[in-house]
C-alpha cells in the first residue's frame, strides 16, 4: 500500500513528468538538394532556393519524459538541461549558416524537419538514456516542426 518513509513517498509507481525548456537560435539558410537540378530545386522550393538564402529566429523547444526522482522532486535539473542545450543546439546552430557552416548540411537540406532530426541525433545520447521525448521547433511564427525519434 501507498505511504511514506521520512516524508519520501513509497509503494506506488513512479511519478512521470513531461519537463520542457525552450532556447532560440538565429541562423540562415538555403533550401537545396544536391539530388535535384538547378529547375527542380528551383520548382520545388521556390523562393527559398534564392542563392544569396535567407535567415529564421528558431525556437526551440526540448521535452523530455522522465520520472520524478522523489528525493530532489526533479525529473532532471534544468540548470543541467540548459547546459546540453547549449552544447547540442546553440554552439553549433546559433548564428550559422546551416548550409556552409554546419558539415552535416552539406548532403542533407536544411529544411525545419531536418534541423529537428539534427537536434535530436546531437541531444540523444547527453541525456539520460530513453528520456528525450521531443524536438519542436518553431521556425517562424506559423511554421512548427514536432520529431519524437520515430
Ligand atoms: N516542409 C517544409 N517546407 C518548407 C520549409 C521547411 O523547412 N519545411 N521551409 C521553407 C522556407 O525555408 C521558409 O521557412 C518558409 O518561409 P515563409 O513561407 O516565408 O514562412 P511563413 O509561412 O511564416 O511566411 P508568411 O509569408 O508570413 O506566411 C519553405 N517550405
Ligand atoms: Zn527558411
Amino acid at each position: 500500500m501507498a505511504g511514506e518513509l521520512r516524508g519520501v513517498p513509497v509503494g506506488r509507481s513512479p511519478r512521470i513528468v513531461y519537463l520542457s525548456r525552450i532556447e532560440s537560435f538565429s541562423a540562415s539558410h538555403r533550401l537545396h538538394s544536391h539530388q535535384l537540378s538547378d529547375e527542380e530545386n528551383l520548382r520545388i522550393f521556390g523562393k527559398c532556393n534564392n542563392p544569396n538564402g535567407h535567415g529564421h529566429n528558431y525556437k526551440v523547444e526540448v521535452t523530455l519524459r522522465k520520472e520524478v526522482d522523489p528525493v530532489t522532486g526533479m525529473a532532471m535539473n534544468l540548470v543541467d538541461l540548459k547546459a546540453v542545450m547549449q552544447r547540442a543546439i546553440m554552439e553549433t546552430l546559433d548564428h550559422k549558416n546551416l548550409d556552409k557552416d554546419v558539415p552535416y548540411f552539406q548532403s542533407i537540406v536544411s529544411t525545419t524537419e531536418n534541423v529537428a532530426i539534427y537536434i535530436w541525433d546531437n541531444m540523444v545520447n547527453l541525456l539520460p538514456d530513453g528520456s528525450l521525448y521531443e524536438v519542436k521547433i518553431h521556425e517562424t511564427d506559423k511554421n512548427i516542426v514536432c520529431y519524437r525519434g520515430e
